[in-house]
Parts: C-alpha cells; structure tokens; sequence
C-alpha cells in the first residue's frame, strides 16, 4: 500500500528557554492510501497539533513530514499552501464558510481561485456534490439559514471540490446533534469508500467506530494504536466497546 502521508521523528514546540514545552514529541507515523483513521486521546495531548503538522498548516519544529512523496516540512508558504488548497480537504467543527456568500459560492470558492475559466465545470461539479449529501435546495441560502448538520455538509463538499488525495477532520461531529453526526459519518465513510483516505481528530469512541485504524496519542506522543476491520454498517456497539476496553488497558 502507498504512503500517503508520513511524519518522522517530528517535533513540535511552543515557547522558549526555559519554557520550551514539546507539544508533539518524536512522533513518526504512517497514513497509507485509502485508509480511514482517527487520532484519540486525552484534551492536550496533541491531536490537533499532529494533524497540522501532518497537513503542513503549521511547520514542525524539526523532523520531516513528507506529503504525496514530497517533503513539505521546509518548503515555502505559497507552495504549501498550493498543496493543501489541490491536494487536501479540511472539514473542522466549526465551518469557516463565508457569511458574506451563499452556500453554493461557498462550496465553490477554493476552486475557482485560479480557475475562473472552467467555472461552468465548477458550478456542475458543486451541484453534484450537493445532490450527493443531500442540501440541493439551499444553493442560494445564506450560511446562517441552514442548520448545523447542512453547513457540515456543505464543508464537506467544500473540501472536496478539488478531488483532495486526503481529508482532514479536526472533531468534524464535535458540534451536531447525534443524528446529524451519524449522518455524516456515514458521508465520511461514502467518500473513503471511494477512495479518499481520511483523518479525523475525534473525542468520540463512535466517531472512532467508523474508521479501521485508531492512534491513541498522550502528551504529545502516539503510544498507542489499533486496527479494526472497514465498517459494514453493522456491530458499531460492539466496536466502540473495543475502543473503549483498548483506551482503559492503555489509560488514555
Ligand atoms: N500556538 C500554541 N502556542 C502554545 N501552546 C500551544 C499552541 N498550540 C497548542 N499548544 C499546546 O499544545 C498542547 C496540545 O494542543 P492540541 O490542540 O494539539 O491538543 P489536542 O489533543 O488536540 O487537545 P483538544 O482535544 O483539547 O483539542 C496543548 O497543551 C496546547 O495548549
């Protein structure tokens, strides 16, 4: 199986002197092509930190991240940021949708930066995606006229637009309702079933039920991980009953 992403030995620190605390500590890791993965673990302990690191929206303080068999962790910021705009989709908790635009410009927005000429083929493309997670009607609403679960929807078609290699989740769910989330969920394992690999940050053993690779992460370092075959859509109590039996055994 391909690497998709891959860190090795990275650290990352904040402050100085005798201040200096490593936030990410050592961590080398694998994503491969395809996989569906969450990163758990205590509030603190580096999840976030990790996946900025592995999604080059923040430098490492050393080690080396290599993206799609290219070292990101020392080129410069309009090549970074080229990369993650093609290459990568971000859904978070929150989605940084635009007030000022509707929900279709929204969607559209990463892109037609650049590609003005093919925004026919653009349009068609949002369109379709919309019909896919199921917020066809609210093309033209505002972004405060649609619930929580259909901005989400709307931030995962945002992000994957450009046909990203991997999508992102900082605690995608962390702010819908149980129904929504599970509704998205089953979008997240839609897409990975195509193909794209995916990596959630989550609090969430149910949110973790769905993916088949879970790293378990304490101050600042993976200590731990596990592997549970794809979801078929079925035993996902059972599942999360695993996790949380692995986070008591590992105390995480
Ligand atoms: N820019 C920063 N400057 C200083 N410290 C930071 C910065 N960003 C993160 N930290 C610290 O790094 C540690 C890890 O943060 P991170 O957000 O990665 O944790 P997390 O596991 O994602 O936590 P949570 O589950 O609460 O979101 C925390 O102690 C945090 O305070």
């Amino acid at each position: 199986m391909n690497t998709i992403v891959s860190a090795e030995h990275i650290v990352k620190s904040f402050g100085e002197g005798n201040e200096i605390r490593n936030v990410l500590d050592e961590v080398s890791v694998e994503i491969n092509e395809g996989e569906f993965v969450a990163i758990m673990g205590p509030s603190g302990s580096g999840k976030s930190t990790l996946m900025f690191a592995l999604s080059g929206t923040d430098y490492v303080s050393s080690g080396k991240v290599v993206f799609d068999s290219k070292d990101i962790s020392e080129i410069n910021e309009e090549k970074l940021s080229d990369i993650r705009r093609l290459k990568m989709g971000f859904v978070f908790q929150h989605p940084t949708l635009l007030k000022n635009l509707n929900i279709l410009d929204n969607i559209i927005l990463p892109a037609i930066h650049g590609d003005r000429k093919n925004a026919g083929k653009i349009m068609k493309k949002a369109r379709m995606l919309m019909k896919k997670v199921g917020i066809s009607e609210l093309e033209t609403r505002d972004i405060t006229q649609v619930s929580g679960g259909q901005l989400q929807r709307a931030g995962i078609c945002r992000a994957l637009m450009n046909n990203p290699k991997i999508i992102f989740g900082d605690e995608p769910t962390g702010a819908l309702n149980s129904k929504s989330a599970e509704e998205i969920m089953d979008l997240f394992s839609e897409i990975n079933a195509d193909g794209t690999t995916i990596l959630l940050v989550t609090h969430d053993a149910k949110v973790a039920a769905r993916t088949e690779r879970i790293l378990f992460m304490q101050d600042g370092k993976i200590v731990n991980e596990m592997k549970l075959p794809k979801f078929d859509g079925t035993n996902i109590n059972g599942r999360v009953e695993k996790i949380i039996v692995k986070m008591r055994e590992i105390g995480v």
